[in-house]
């Protein structure tokens, strides 16, 4: 049973683990357990001016609710006059984004790549089970627990199917599938084409429409303008294909992404 309500100083504050947008997130432990978090603190007046409250409330009510492996768990959460603080799942290796710069090459190799993906991909079943779109997959909102399990975190773009909100760009837009950037009602395939640009970052190292200028992003997005270099394997390239799909409804399901061969292979 949750604990009714949790304060400050039931927890010991550690380092810093890294700045948001919106405040930033802690190491902390609670002192009665001695359990390690991460404590994402918020502030009531910046969420306030950017208009996110909803947001906030969104990704409170939708990741408290969840459980899977590869998603970061929301134990509770508690709010002061001026903060709200998440007490989050603490996953010590960090971002799938720093991982990816740590890389020698900048990128992984195909069975670490098919690894993060299927991963993802039972992930995203469970969320799309249940009818929530995560809208936000990117190697920054993806985290590493012990022994590098990955974890989707960050929940503040989800929301309940079907949805045809006009988002505010914020942050990278390489992720950002054609219905979105042109603004059309969006369904759980948005997160099939993101799963198709996580699959190509991880093993190019690079998105397949960054620009420097993101107008030229846009543009590659809606022509669906990638191109793969030669090391890609010819089953990881026909996964991306399958993905990077201008008609949502003709992306591959998460169904046969699981079995697709190039997952099989690489996978035990
Ligand atoms: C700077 O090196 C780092 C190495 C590992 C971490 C681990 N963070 N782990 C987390 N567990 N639960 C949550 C929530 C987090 C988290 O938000 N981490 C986070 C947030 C923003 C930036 C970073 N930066 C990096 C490098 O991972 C991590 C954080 C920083």
């Amino acid at each position: 049973k949750p604990k009714k309500t949790w304060e400050l100083n039931n927890f010991d504050i550690g380092r810093l683990l890294g700045r948001g947008k919106f405040g930033n997130v802690y190491l902390a432990r609670e002192k009665e357990s001695q359990f390690v978090v991460a404590l994402k603190v918020l502030f009531k007046r910046q969420i306030g001016e950017s208009n996110v409250e909803h947001q906030v409330r969104r990704e409170i009510e939708i990741q408290s609710h969840l459980r899977h492996p590869h998603i970061l768990r929301l134990y509770a959460y508690f709010h002061d006059d001026v903060r709200i603080y998440l007490i989050l799942e603490y996953a010590p290796q960090g971002t799938l984004f720093n991982a990816l710069q740590a890389q020698p090459l900048k990128r992984f190799d195909e069975r670490q790549s098919a690894t993060y993906i299927q991963a993802l991909c039972s992930a995203l079943l469970y969320l799309h089970e249940r009818d929530i779109i995560h809208r936000d997959i990117k190697p920054e909102n993806l985290l590493l627990g012990h022994k590098g399990v990955l974890k989707i975190a960050d929940f503040g773009w989800s929301v309940h199917e079907p949805n045809s909100m006009r988002m505010t760009l914020c942050g990278t837009v390489d992720y950002l599938p054609p219905e979105m950037v042109q603004g059309k009602p969006h369904t759980k395939n948005v997160d099939l084409w993101s799963l198709g640009v996580l699959c190509f970052e991880l093993l190019v190292g690079h998105a397949p429409f960054y620009s420097k200028v993101y107008d030229e992003t846009y543009k590659k997005i809606l022509k669906v303008d990638y191109k793969l270099p030669e090391h890609i394997s010819k089953a990881a390239a026909h996964l991306i294909s399958k993905l990077l799909v201008l008609n949502p409804q003709h992306r591959l399901p998460l169904d046969q992404v699981m079995v697709h061969p190039w997952i099989l292979a690489h996978t035990q």
